[in-house]
C-alpha cells in the first residue's frame, strides 16, 4: 500500500527548476533516505509530499488524498528542516501542546525518554542547546502515533551520541510497522537506517534502489595505490589523493589494475574494494553534472 506518492511532480520557484517530472512512491512500512547534494530538491519533494506547498505540475498524494487536505495529513508527523520552537515554553508544555492534537498521543514522559529528552522536561525551549531544540523538534513528529514520519535532515548538527539515539528511535518506530522517509547529508546514516534509497541530483531522481543496488548500479570499486605520479589511465572515474595514498575509482577494476601493471610504472601497497554509498553517491552526482554540462537542458 503506497502512503505517499509523487507522480511526474514539477516544481518551479521563478525559473529555477527545483523538481523535474519527480516520481516516488513510499509504500507502508519502508523506511526510504532520500540524499542529494544541496539545492538537489530534497526539501521540496518533502514540502509537497507533506502539503507544505504545491507541485507547478504533477500529482501528490498523501494516504491517498490530496496532501494539503488535513484529514490526509492525521496519521503523518512532520520534522521540516528549519522549525521554531516558541522560546518562553517549557519543553513539556510545547509536547503537551502538540499532544492536544491528536487523540491518543504518546504520554509526555515516555516520549521525553524515548527521544533522550527526559531531564529537560522542565527547561524552556529558548535555553536549550541547537542539539536539544532539534531533538525536541524531532520527537514532536511522533508525538500523534503517526502511521508515517518525515523528517527532513533529522540529525543535523546533533553530536555522535545524539545522532545515535535518534537512530535507535527511528529504528524503534520502524521496527513497530512504522513507515519513515528522511532526508540526510549524513550518507552513513541512511547506510544505517534505510533499505531503500532514492538519490537526487538536479531536481530529478537519479537512482532509487536498495543501498547494495545503488552499489553495483554504480558498480565503482576503489583501487588505492602509493605512487608517486600517473599516466592517464582508462576508465578512471575520480581520483583522490589523500595522506600520501592515490585513490582510484572505476567501475571495472580488474582491467584498471592491469592497465597499472602493464603501464610499468611503480607502485605498491596495491588494495581493491568496494565502494561506501556515499562514494556511490559521490560518483552518481557527479556524473549527472557532467551530462547536464555537457548537454543543456533545454530552456
Ligand atoms: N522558496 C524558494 N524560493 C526560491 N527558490 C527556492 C525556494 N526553495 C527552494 N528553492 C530552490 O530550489 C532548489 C531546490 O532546493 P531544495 O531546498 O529543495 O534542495 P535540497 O536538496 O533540500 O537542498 P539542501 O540539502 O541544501 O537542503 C534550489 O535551487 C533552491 O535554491
Amino acid at each position: 500500500m503506497t502512503l505517499a506518492r509523487a507522480d511526474r511532480v514539477s516544481r518551479r520557484y521563478g525559473s529555477t527548476l527545483a523538481l523535474d517530472q519527480v516520481d516516488l512512491d513510499v509504500r507502508a512500512g519502508e523506511l526510504v533516505g532520500l540524499l542529494g547534494p544541496n539545492g538537489a530538491g530534497k526539501s521540496t519533494l518533502i514540502n509537497l509530499l507533506v502539503g507544505l506547498r504545491r507541485p507547478t505540475s504533477g500529482r501528490v498524494e498523501l494516504f491517498g488524498g490530496d496532501p494539503r487536505d488535513p484529514a490526509s495529513r492525521r496519521r503523518l508527523g512532520v520534522t521540516p528542516q528549519e522549525t521554531g520552537l516558541p522560546a518562553t515554553l517549557r519543553v513539556g508544555e510545547v509536547v503537551d501542546f502538540v499532544s492536544a492534537h491528536f487523540p491518543d498521543p504518546i504520554p509526555r514522559d515516555e516520549l521525553l525518554d524515548r527521544f533522550g529528552l527526559g531531564e529537560l522536561a522542565r527547561r524552556q525551549t529558548g535555553g536549550l542547546s541547537g542539539g536539544q531544540k532539534r531533538r525536541l523538534a524531532v520527537a514532536l513528529a511522533f508525538v500523534g502515533r503517526p502511521r508515517m514520519v518525515v523528517l527532513d535532515e533529522p540529525t543535523t548538527g546533533l553530536d555522535v551520541e545524539a545522532r545515535h539515539a535518534l537512530w535507535e528511535a527511528i529504528r524503534a518506530f520502524h521496527a513497530d510497522g512504522g513507515t519513515v522517509l528522511l532526508s540526510s547529508h549524513y550518507l552513513e546514516e541512511v547506510e544505517a537506517l534505510a533499505q531503500r534509497v532514492v538519490v537526487i541530483g538536479h531536481g530529478r531522481v537519479l537512482a532509487d534502489n536498495s543501498v547494495d543496488a545503488i552499489r553495483s548500479v554504480v558498480g565503482v570499486r576503489r583501487v588505492s595505490l602509493t605512487v608517486d605520479a600517473l599516466p592517464s589511465l582508462p576508465g578512471v572515474v575520480r581520483t583522490e589523493r589523500v595522506d600520501g595514498r592515490t585513490h582510484l575509482f572505476a567501475p571495472d577494476a580488474d582491467q584498471l589494475v592491469r592497465d597499472l601493471v602493464t603501464s610499468g610504472i611503480e607502485f605498491r601497497d596495491l588494495e581493491v574494494r568496494p565502494t561506501s554509498l556515499e562514494e556511490a553517491f559521490l560518483a552518481i552526482t557527479t556524473a549527472d553534472s557532467a551530462d547536464t554540462a555537457a548537454e543543456p537542458a533545454p530552456a
